[in-house]
C-alpha cells in the first residue's frame, strides 16, 4: 500500500514535524500538523510530515481501535517505516520562519509557551490544513482569521500535544480546543469508516448553559462532516442522552455529574475518546469538580488531554501536570486579569442600600447599556431581586441559577439573548464561558468570594476584546478580597474607592503575592 519512492532514493526523514516546512498551494498536507505532507503513512495511507507525526497518528490510532482486533497484517510495528513521495528535484522551500522570527512573532501577540517542541504558531486557519468542509465552517462562522490563543493553540494541539492553555475571557478559547476535536475526529472516521462510532473526544465544562454553548459551536463547525455530538448534562432526560451516544457520536460535551451517571450505569463505553478537554479547568479542578473529573479521566485510556482557563493559579498548572506528561503550557494575553476592554467601575454602597442603587442604576439613561448581566451570590437573591427589578424599575428582569428547570433555564437565556428581556439576574451559572454576544454591562451587585469569578463574571461585558463596562458594588462584606481587587483595580488603571483605598484591609504590601501563597487573610 501507499506510493512506493518515485526515484527509488530514500530521503533522510524529517524528525520533526516543524523541521518539515509549510504545504505549498496543492500539495499533500501532514494530517496532523498541516504541514508538507512529504510521505505515506502505510497503515491509514494518510499524508503524514514527519516520523514525529507518523507517531502521533499511529499513537491516536491504537489508542482509538483495540490492536487486538486487527489482522496480524494491519497491526504493524510502530517504527514501521513510511513510503516516500517526492516531488522531484524542485522542492521549493516555502518561507520557513527561522526561531528568531517565531520567537518575535509570539512576543507581538504576546503569546508565552513553555514546554518542548513547540509547532510556530499559525497566521492563517489554512496554513494548518484543516479537512476543507471545516475550513469552510470556520469562514461561515466568520472566523477570518485565529485569534491569538488559536494561533497557537491549534497547531499545537494538532500534534497531539498535551495543553494548558491560559486566556483572556472572550479571547476564542473554544474554537482553539474544537477545531483540532473537528479536525481529529473527522480524519478518524474517514481512516475507518466501517467502525461502530464510539465517541472519540470529550469536553467537560462546570455549568450546563457553558455546555449547551460548546456543543451548538461544536455542531456548527462540524456541519457537513462525519461529526455527531452528544449533550449529557443534568436536567435534561437520561434516556435521550444515552440513546444518541448509542447511535454513534464523535463527541460528547456535558457536565461531569451526569457523565459519571451514565459511566457507573455502564451505558457508556469511553475506551476509545482519545482528546480530553476540560474548559475552565480551574473550577473543573477545584473541590467538587475535581473528584469527578478524576473519576472520568480514569475511565479513559491516556487521551491527549486539553485544558482552558482565563484564570490558572500554580496550584492549578501544578494538578495539570500530575494529569498530563509533556505538558505544554500556552499562556496569551495578561494572564489571571480582566480583559483591558473592560471598564471596571467599583462602588462603595452598604449592603441596605444595594437594591436602590441597583434601580437607580437601571433607571438611569446615561447609565443602563442593556442588555444587562446582575450577578448575584444566591438562588432565592437571584429570583427576589429579578422580580424586584421587573417592579421598581418597570424594566422587566429574569432570573437564571441551578434550582430552575434546564427547559426553564433554556427560556431565559434565549430570551435575554434574543433581547425580549434586558435584564437577566444570574448565579454562577453564567458566570464563565457564556458567550454574551450583545452585553456590554455588567453589574456585580454581590462579590464573588474569590477574585478569579469577578475576572470571569466582568468578562462577559466584553467578547474579543469589544469595549464593556462592569459595574461592582462593594463594602466591608466582601473585605477578603480587597488586597487582590485593589491590585486588578490599579494594575487595570481603574478608579479605587475613596473607602476601599483608605480601609486598612486593603493595604497592599509589597509581599502581597509572597503571604497569600503562604496563607488566608486572617481579618
Ligand atoms: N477567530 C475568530 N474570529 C472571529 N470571532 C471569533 C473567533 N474565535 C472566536 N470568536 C468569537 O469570539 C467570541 C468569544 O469566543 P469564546 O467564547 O470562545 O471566548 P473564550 O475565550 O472561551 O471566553 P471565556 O473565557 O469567557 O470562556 C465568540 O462569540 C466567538 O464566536
Amino acid at each position: 500500500m501507499g506510493d512506493e519512492a518515485s526515484n527509488g532514493s530514500e530521503a533522510t526523514v524529517k524528525e520533526r514535524c516543524w523541521d518539515q516546512r509549510e504545504a505549498l498551494p496543492g500539495e499533500p498536507v501532514c494530517i496532523i500538523c498541516g504541514r508538507y505532507g512529504e510521505y505515506i503513512c502505510d497503515e491509514t495511507d494518510d499524508d503524514v510530515c514527519s516520523l514525529e507525526c507518523k507517531q502521533t497518528l499511529l499513537n491516536k490510532l491504537s489508542k482509538s481501535r483495540k490492536t487486538e482486533n486487527l489482522p496480524p497484517a494491519v497491526r504493524l510495528p510502530v517504527n514501521d517505516e513510511c513510503y516516500y513521495v517526492r516531488d522531484g528535484d524542485d522542492i521549493s522551500v516555502t518561507q520557513n520562519l527561522t526561531s528568531n522570527q517565531i520567537a518575535s512573532l509570539r512576543s507581538k501577540i504576546e503569546i508565552r509557551v513553555k514546554g518542548e517542541f513547540v509547532p510556530p504558531p499559525i497566521l492563517s486557519f489554512s496554513s494548518c490544513s484543516l479537512p476543507e468542509k471545516l475550513q469552510q465552517n470556520l469562514e461561515t462562522a466568520g472566523y477570518e482569521v485565529p485569534t491569538p490563543v488559536q494561533m497557537q493553540a491549534i497547531p499545537a494541539a494538532l500534534t497531539g500535544k498535551n495543553l494548558l492553555v491560559s486566556a483572556d475571557t472572550g479571547s476564542g478559547k473554544t474554537a482553539s480546543f474544537l477545531v483540532p476535536v473537528v479536525s481529529f475526529c473527522t480524519r478518524l472516521r474517514h481512516a475507518n469508516s466501517s467502525k461502530q462510532k464510539k465517541p472519540a473526544a470529550m469536553v467537560l465544562a462546570p455549568t450546563r448553559e457553558l455546555c449547551v454553548q460548546v456543543e451548538e459551536q461544536a455542531k456548527l463547525l462540524g456541519k457537513g462532516l462525519p461529526f455527531k455530538t452528544a449533550l449529557v448534562v443534568g436536567g435534561d432526560a437520561m434516556a435521550g442522552q444515552i440513546y444518541r451516544i448509542q447511535q454513534g457520536v464523535e463527541l460528547i460535551v456535558g457536565t461531569p455529574g451526569r457523565l459519571i451517571d451514565l459511566l457507573t450505569k455502564h451505558h457508556i463505553e469511553l475506551d476509545e475518546v482519545s482528546i480530553f478537554v476540560l474548559d475552565e479547568v480551574d473550577c473543573m479542578l477545584q473541590r467538587g469538580f475535581r473528584d469527578q473529573v478524576m473519576q472520568i479521566f480514569q475511565a479513559l485510556s491516556q487521551p491527549q488531554i486539553l485544558m482552558y482557563s482565563a484564570t490558572i493559579s500554580p496550584e492549578v498548572e501544578k494538578m495539570a501536570s500530575s494529569m498530563a506528561k509533556d505538558l505544554l503550557y500556552v499562556s496569551v494575553g495578561k494572564p489571571n486579569t480582566p480583559i483591558g476592554s473592560v471598564k471596571q467601575i467599583v462602588i462603595w454602597v452598604e449592603s441596605k442600600q444595594k437594591k436602590q442603587k441597583l434601580f437607580e442604576i437601571l433607571m438611569s439613561q446615561q447609565h443602563f447599556k442593556p442588555p444587562v448581566v446582575v450577578f448575584v451570590d444566591s438562588r432565592l437573591g437571584a429570583d427576589l431581586l429579578s422580580e424586584a427589578i421587573t417592579i421598581k424599575t418597570g424594566t422587566k428582569a429574569l432570573s437564571i441559577h441551578g434550582d430552575k428547570p434546564m427547559k426553564e433555564r433554556r427560556e431565559s437565556l434565549k430570551q435575554f439573548l434574543m433581547g425580549e428581556i434586558s435584564v437577566i439576574v444570574a448565579t454562577g451559572v453564567l458566570g464563565r464561558g457564556i458567550d454574551l454576544l450583545k452585553v456590554r454591562q455588567v453589574i456585580v451587585f454581590d462579590m464573588p468570594n474569590s477574585i478569579k469569578e469577578y475576572i470571569h463574571q466582568i468578562g462577559r461585558a466584553s467578547r474579543l476584546g469589544e469595549e464593556g463596562i462592569a459595574i461592582a458594588l462593594i463594602n466591608e462584606e466582601n473585605k477578603n478580597i480587597f488586597p487582590e481587587l485593589v491590585e486588578i483595580l490599579k494594575s487595570s488603571r481603574a478608579a479605587v474607592p475613596r473607602e476601599l483605598a483608605n480601609s486598612r484591609y486593603s493595604m497592599v504590601s509589597k509581599t502581597f503575592g509572597k503571604r497569600q501563597n503562604k496563607r488566608k487573610y486572617d481579618f
